[in-house]
């Protein structure tokens, strides 16, 4: 740690960690388990963003798997070659939608790398048994098309057929090496193409989509954990949304499925509760001809709204969620709005790296004079304001897919459902103590994430076994024990 901390630049305390996880990995993980919150906002958001976009130039070694179109007709042969036998969670991207930073192509890789070691550090799954991968069929980004050390294929992107076919070769041969049990999580594709491996995979692989449905797991978890601070329950609430692609959309179904089995009403009723805007404005009947498929449910009969602020002022939410990809876009007016017809105004900037943010903390808690309840997707300071206090939350999907993914493993499930995502949201909205509470956090610490992480674990699994989903059997007593004992330490092995 004495090491690292002399680099004053965050990139090169990600160079100096890229270069320990080669070198001594027990090490790597004893050092982010040990500092995670320290060393969280180095290996994951905001400077992974930073390194990806700079991927090509502070490359090193490959370290994770790369499949090109090249790869065609291949990718099982492909897959025998890397060391490791024994997978049991791959972290997929094609690098179309990195973070909200677009397409970074190839050089996307550094995501499933980082979401990994978080499996590890975070969730307790052996570093071995985790496969980054990089799906590589071009990339549309002009400026890495031309640029000298740009590591991927200089092409356009390959969609339609071509893209689809790639994809169902990785998605089978991923399943005759590894076989039923290993999870695959999609990481940051394009919309068009995230709902749709999602929806295609869902039957027949255990997948989940992280930006979908581990999102919207951990933001409803803030959003549990908020109620105590405001009160009321959840379908008191009304959701403005700005971002009505993979998160936003996301959230917003597990919020109505929420408030649908609490108030035993159908979802087609709860979802009239979520208003969302997108790059055209409110979202709204009218426009639903137009509109993709994932957004037409949230197309609820009112006249034309076409800017953030002035849905803000007709909606009047209690909840406003930025998932857009596009900063500074809650402005003082927007934040002002909310802060005028709420005594506790519920603010989630989501947008991942910090440079996306929706807005600062400092801004939230300034603008609503410190009546916000603030979280954000990257990390913020605690910011003094009036001689008081307020320590932002980070509502980041790596509370939730660590544990997620140990529950699921543990229990040997074979699918992923809501459900399961229903019961990580309730197991981290319970590790919110007290104190946490007092400075006005709707998420624990990361801390104690480890100890989190278990009990998500075990609410998942639980779940997998009462869906008669789990195949490992019989299920263990106490599931909470049972996660923290399966849980990879990194500790030196006594020489003998
Ligand atoms: O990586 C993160 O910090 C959260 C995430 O999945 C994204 O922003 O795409
Ligand atoms: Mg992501």
């Amino acid at each position: 740690m004495n090491m690292l901390r002399q680099y004053k630049v965050p990139l090169h305390i990600y160079m100096a960690m890229m270069d320990l996880q080669e070198r001594n990995e027990r090490l790597f993980y004893k050092l982010l388990i040990d500092n995670v919150e320290e060393l969280l906002p180095i290996v994951y958001t905001p400077t992974v963003g930073e390194a990806c976009q700079k991927y090509g130039s502070i490359f090193r070694r490959p370290q994770g798997l790369y499949i090109s179109l090249k790869e065609k007709g291949k990718i099982l042969e492909v897959l025998k070659n890397w060391p490791e036998r024994n997978i049991q969670v791959i972290v997929v991207t094609d690098g179309e939608r990195i973070l909200g930073l677009g397409d970074l192509g190839c050089q996307g890789m550094g995501i499933p790398v980082g979401k990994l070691s978080l499996y590890t550090a975070l969730g307790g799954l052996r570093p071995s048994a985790c496969l980054p991968i990089t799906i590589d069929v071009g990339t549309n980004n002009k400026d890495l098309l031309k640029d000298e050390f740009y590591i991927g294929l200089r092409q356009n992107r390959a969609t339609g057929q071509e893209y689809a076919e790639l994809l169902e070769e990785f998605m089978f041969a991923v399943k005759q090496n590894y076989g039923e049990k290993v999870l695959i999580q999609f990481e940051d594709f394009a919309n068009h193409n995230a709902f749709e491996l999602l929806a295609k995979y869902s039957n027949t692989h255990l997948v989940f989509n992280d930006d979908i449905q581990g999102t919207a797991s951990v933001v409803l978890a803030g959003l549990i954990a908020a109620l105590k601070l405001v009160g009321g329950k959840l379908s008191d609430q009304k959701f403005l949304f700005l971002g009505a692609g993979e998160a936003g959309t996301g959230i917003a179904e597990l919020i109505a499925l929420e408030m649908s089995k609490q108030t035993k009403t159908s979802i087609e009723e709860t979802r009239k509760k979520i208003w969302l805007v997108d790059s055209k404005g409110l979202i709204i009947a009218s426009r639903k001809e137009t509109l993709q498929h994932f957004k037409k449910p949230w197309a609820h009969e009112h006249e034309p709204m076409r800017t953030l602020l002035d849905a803000v002022k007709a909606i009047k939410p209690t909840v406003l969620i930025g998932s857009s990809g596009v900063g500074k876009t809650f402005t003082k007016q927007v934040v002002e709005a909310m802060a005028s017809f709420n005594k506790k105004p519920i603010i989630l900037a989501l947008s991942n790296p910090t440079s996306q943010s929706e807005c600062t903390a400092e801004e939230a808690y300034t603008w609503s004079e410190g009546r916000a309840i603030f979280a954000s997707g990257s990390p913020f300071n605690p910011v003094e304001y009036n001689g008081k206090t307020y320590v932002p939350g980070q509502a980041n999907n790596a509370y939730i897919f660590p544990g997620l993914g140990l529950g699921l493993i543990i229990s040997g499930a074979i699918r992923v459902k809501d459900d399961m995502l229903l019961a990580a949201s309730e197991a981290l909205a319970a590790q919110v103590a007290t104190e946490n509470f007092e400075k006005g956090l709707i998420y624990p610490p990361f801390s104690n994430i480890r100890k989190i992480s278990a009990h998500i674990a075990a609410n998942v699994a639980a779940k997998a076994y009462e869906l008669g989903l789990a195949s490992r059997l019989p299920r263990p007593k106490d599931l909470v024990e049972y996660a923290e004992s399966c849980m990879y330490n990194p500790v030196y092995r006594t020489y003998r």
